[in-house]
C-alpha cells in the first residue's frame, strides 16, 4: 500500500493493520481480541496488555505459602533434583523460569505504565491461571507418595522455613533413641515428606502458573511490540493526517475568512436593511399610534354616540309614551272637537249671519270713511291750494324781490386788533320780528378838511339781517319757504352779492360738514323732502341740475368734461319764452346725495381752472340751476319751475380791486362791474313797474341767464354779504346801498308756472 493511499484513509487503515489476517507469527492471545478491537483502535487509545496486571499482582504478591527461603530451596532443588519426584517436564523450563523471571521485572515496569488499562485484562489472566492450576492438580493428586531420604528430607528441612521444618535438635535425638522412637521418627519424617511433597506440588503448580504467565507475558510483549509498531505507524499516519488536516484547516480558514467577509458584508447589508426596517417600523409605529389614536377617538365618539343613541332611545321611548298619551288625548279631543264642531257649525251659522250684518255695517262705515277721507282730501287740497295762494300772497306782500343782509364773523387772523373791525350795529331783534324789518347801522369816521373827525352813521333796513353769529341753519330757515315755492311751480332766484371775501361762497355752498352746509345743498335737501311728502298728495317730481359759470361774459359748464372756455354755450329762448343754454350737462337728480357729488365736481373743475388762470372763483359768477317738473294725476295739475342759486363775483370797485396795470384783472373787473350794473339796471327797470316796459336783460350774460328768474313772475332773494372789517367799510357801504336799491324795487306779482 502506498503512502499516498495511507494518507487518504489514515483512520480506516488502523484496524486493518491490527486485524488477525496480518499475523506476523506472534501468537495473539485470545483475550487480546477485545483489547484490540476496532472500536478501541478508532478511539486511538493505547492498547493495554491483558496479562500485565495479573503478572504484576503475581510478582508483587507471590504465593503466601512461600517465603524467600522456600524460593531459594526451590532453586537449589532445581539445580540438584533429588528423589525424582519432580517431573521432568517441570524441570526443563527451569532456565526458562530464570529467563522468565527477568522480563517479569521489566514487564512489571511496563505493567505499571499500563496498569490503568489492565483491569479488563486481569479477569482474563485469572481465568488462564485457573485453567493451568486445574490442569496441574490431577497430576499431583495421582502421584503416589515417595519416600524421601533423610538428606533430602534434611535439605528439604533446610529449605523449609524454621516454622515449617523439623528442628535439627529433635532429629539427632530420635536417631540415637529406641525403635519406637525410630518409628515415631519415621512417621514424623514421613509426615514431613508428605508435607514437603505437598509443598513441592504447590511450588510446581506455582511454577507452572509462572510458566504460563511468562508465556502469556511473552505473547503480550510481542503483542505490545506489534502494537508499538502499529502505534508508530499510526502516529506517523496521524502526523500526516494532522498536516493534511492543518492544510485542510488553512484552506478551510481561508474559505471561512471569505465566508466571514461575505457574512460580514451580508451582516452590514442586513444591518442597513434592519435600520431601514426599523425606520419603517418606527414610521409604521407612529402611523399605528396615530391610527390607534384615531381608533381611540372613533371609539370615544362611538361610545358617545352609543350613549347618545341610548339617550335618544330613552327619549324616543318617552316620546312614544308621550305620543301614545297624546294620541289618547287627541282621541278625546277629537271627540270633543266633533261635538264642538257641531256646536261651532251652529255658532258659525250664527256668526255668518252676524258677520254678514257686520260686513254690511263695515261697508257702510268704510263708505262713510272713504267719503269723509275724500272730503278731507278735498279740503286738504283746497287748503293746500289756499296755503300756496296765501304763501304766494305773503311772498307778494313781502315783495317779489327780497333782500337779506348777512355779516360774516371776523376770521381768527382778522380780529387781532380791535380797530380792525368796522363799527356795525344792529337794530332791536324783537322790533325786527314784530315789524319784519331789520335795521343795520354802519358808522364811518372821516376827517374833515379842518382836521375834525366826522362821524357818519348810515342806517339800512332789510327784510332780514343776519349778524355774524347766525349759522347756516338760521339763514336757510328764512329762505326755505322760497325754495318750497319751486315745488309750487314758481321760479326762484337766490343770489349772493358782496365784495370778495364777504362770505358769498360760504353762504351758498358752505363747509363740508352738515352744520356748515350752505343754501344750495340745504335747498335741494328740502325740495327732495317736500317732494316726497307731496307724493302722498299725488305729486310726482323729476329734477335735474346744472352748474354754470360766467367769466368775462363767457358761459362755462362746471359739470362738463371738456376743457374750460373751449365750448361755446349760448342762451336761447323758445317761443314760449323758456330759456335754455346749449351744450351744457344737465344731471338728473333722484336723491340729495347726488347734489354733494355734483358740487364737488364743480369745485374741482373750478380749482383746475384756477391753476390755469390764477384765482378766478371770486372773479366769476357761478349759477346752480335746479329744474323741477311736477305732475299730479289726482288733480291733473302740472308744474315746471327753476331754482337759481347764484354766487356773484366780487362787487368791489375798480380802485379797490387791485387790478392796476394787470390787463386781465382790469378786464375781469370791468366785466364784473358791467354785469353787476346790468343786474342793477334790470332790477331798476323791473322796479319802475311799467308793464311792458323795456328791461335791459340783454346787457350782460348774467342778466340774460337770470332773465327768467328776475322777471316779475319770479321770486327773487338777494343775500347781501358784508365783511365786518373796518378796512372793507367803503365796500360794505356800497353793497348796502346796492342792496337797498334792490330792496326798494317792487316787481309785480309772481306767476305760477303751469304746464298745459
Ligand atoms: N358766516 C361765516 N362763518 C364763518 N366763516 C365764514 C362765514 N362767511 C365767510 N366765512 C369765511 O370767510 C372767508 C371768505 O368767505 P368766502 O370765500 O365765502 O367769500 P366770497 O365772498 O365767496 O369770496 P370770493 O368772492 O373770493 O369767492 C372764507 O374763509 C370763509 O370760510
Amino acid at each position: 500500500m502506498s503512502e499516498g493511499q495511507e494518507n487518504t484513509a489514515p483512520v480506516s487503515r488502523l484496524p486493518r493493520l491490527l486485524s488477525p489476517q496480518v499475523k506476523t507469527g506472534i501468537p495473539v492471545p485470545s483475550h487480546s481480541a477485545p483489547l484490540l478491537s476496532s472500536n478501541n483502535i478508532n478511539k486511538r487509545k493505547l492498547p493495554s496488555s491483558p496479562g500485565i496486571p495479573v503478572a504484576k499482582r503475581q510478582a508483587s504478591n507471590p504465593t503466601p505459602t512461600l517465603g524467600p527461603s522456600s524460593a531459594a530451596g526451590l532453586r537449589q532443588s532445581q539445580r540438584k533434583p533429588s528423589g525424582g519426584f519432580v517431573p521432568t517436564a517441570n524441570r526443563k523450563p527451569s532456565s526458562a523460569l530464570t529467563a522468565a523471571s527477568r522480563p517479569t521485572s521489566s514487564l512489571a515496569a511496563s505493567q505499571r505504565r499500563t496498569a490503568s488499562n489492565g483491569s479488563a485484562a486481569s479477569s482474563t489472566a485469572s481465568t488462564t491461571t485457573a485453567r493451568a492450576r486445574a490442569a496441574a492438580a490431577p497430576t499431583t493428586a495421582r502421584r503416589p507418595p515417595v519416600a524421601t531420604s533423610t538428606r533430602s528430607a534434611g535439605n528439604m528441612g533446610r529449605s523449609l522455613g524454621p516454622g515449617r521444618g523439623v528442628s535439627p535438635g529433635a532429629a539427632s535425638g530420635s536417631g540415637i533413641g529406641s525403635g519406637l522412637a525410630s518409628v515415631s521418627q519415621f512417621k514424623s519424617h514421613d509426615g514431613r515428606i508428605q508435607s514437603m511433597e505437598k509443598t513441592v506440588n504447590s511450588i510446581q503448580e506455582m511454577w507452572e502458573r509462572e510458566q504460563a504467565r511468562i508465556s502469556s507475558l511473552q505473547m503480550s510483549q510481542s503483542d505490545m511490540q506489534a502494537l508499538l509498531a502499529n502505534f508508530r505507524n499510526a502516529d506517523h499516519q496521524s502526523r500526516r493526517d494532522l498536516s493534511n488536516v492543518n492544510e485542510e484547516m488553512e484552506v478551510m480558514r481561508a474559505k471561512y475568512a471569505r465566508e466571514i467577509e461575505d457574512l460580514e458584508r451580508q451582516l452590514s447589508k442586513r444591518d442597513r436593511e434592519k435600520r431601514d426596517l426599523e425606520e419603517e417600523m418606527k414610521d409604521g409605529r407612529e402611523d399605528l399610534s396615530r391610527e390607534r389614536e384615531t381608533v381611540r377617538e372613533l371609539k370615544r365618539t362611538l361610545a358617545e354616540q352609543s350613549a347618545h343613541h341610548l339617550t335618544l332611545n330613552a327619549q324616543l321611548a318617552a316620546s312614544q309614551a308621550q305620543q301614545a298619551a297624546l294620541q289618547a288625548e287627541i282621541q278625546r279631543a277629537t271627540l270633543a272637537v266633533s261635538s264642538m264642531k257641531a256646536e261651532l257649525e251652529v255658532g258659525m251659522q250664527n256668526a255668518r249671519a252676524a258677520e254678514q250684518k257686520a260686513a254690511e255695517k263695515v261697508k257702510a262705515v268704510e263708505e262713510e270713511r272713504d267719503r269723509k277721507i275724500a272730503e278731507i282730501e278735498d279740503e286738504l287740497r283746497t287748503a293746500e291750494t289756499i296755503r300756496r295762494k296765501l304763501h304766494n300772497q305773503v311772498q307778494e306782500l313781502k315783495g317779489n324781490i327780497r333782500v337779506f343782509a348777512r355779516v360774516r364773523p371776523a376770521l381768527a387772523h382778522e380780529s387781532d386788533s380791535p380797530d380792525a373791525l368796522a363799527d356795525i350795529t344792529y337794530g332791536d331783534e324783537r322790533t325786527a320780528a314784530e315789524t319784519g324789518q331789520s335795521q343795520i347801522t354802519v358808522t364811518s369816521r372821516t376827517e374833515s378838511a379842518t382836521g375834525k373827525e366826522r362821524e357818519q352813521a348810515a342806517n339800512f333796513v332789510f327784510d332780514k339781517i343776519f349778524q355774524p353769529m347766525a349759522g347756516q341753519k338760521e339763514v336757510f330757515e328764512e329762505i326755505s319757504m322760497l325754495a318750497q315755492s319751486v315745488l309750487d311751480g314758481y321760479n326762484v332766484c337766490i343770489f349772493a352779492y358782496g365784495q370778495t371775501g364777504s362770505g358769498k361762497s360760504w353762504t351758498m355752498e358752505g363747509g363740508q360738514n352738515d352744520k356748515d352746509m350752505g343754501m344750495i345743498p340745504r335747498a335741494i335737501d328740502m325740495i327732495f323732502t317736500v317732494s316726497s311728502q307731496l307724493r302722498d298728495r299725488g305729486w310726482k317730481y323729476q329734477m335735474e341740475g346744472q352748474f354754470l359759470e360766467v367769466y368775462n361774459e363767457v358761459i362755462n359748464d362746471l359739470l362738463g368734461s371738456g376743457q374750460f372756455d373751449t365750448k361755446k354755450h349760448e342762451i336761447k329762448h323758445d317761443k314760449e319764452g323758456k330759456m335754455s343754454v346749449t351744450d351744457v350737462v344737465s344731471v338728473p337728480l333722484s336723491n340729495p346725495r347726488q347734489v354733494s357729488t355734483l358740487l364737488d365736481r364743480a369745485r374741482s373743475r373750478r380749482a383746475v381752472a384756477a391753476t390755469l388762470m390764477n384765482e378766478r372763483s371770486s372773479r366769476s359768477h357761478s349759477v346752480f340751476t335746479l329744474k323741477v317738473r311736477g305732475v299730479n294725476p289726482l288733480t291733473e295739475e302740472k308744474c315746471e319751475a327753476m331754482l337759481n342759486l347764484v354766487d356773484l363775483a366780487g362787487s368791489e370797485r375798480l380802485a379797490s380791486s387791485g387790478a392796476g396795470e394787470n390787463k386781465d384783472r382790469l378786464k375781469e373787473t370791468i366785466n364784473i362791474n358791467k354785469s353787476l350794473s346790468a343786474l342793477a339796471d334790470v332790477i331798476g327797470a323791473l322796479g319802475t313797474g311799467q308793464q311792458g316796459g323795456h328791461v335791459p336783460y340783454r346787457n350782460s350774460t348774467l342778466t340774460r341767464l337770470l332773465q327768467t328768474s328776475l322777471s316779475g313772475s319770479s321770486k327773487t332773494l338777494m343775500l347781501c354779504n358784508l365783511s365786518p372789517l373796518a378796512a372793507h367799510l367803503g365796500e360794505t357801504l356800497c353793497s348796502l346801498r346796492f342792496a337797498t336799491k334792490v330792496n326798494s324795487t317792487v316787481v309785480g306779482s309772481a306767476k305760477k308756472q303751469t304746464v298745459k
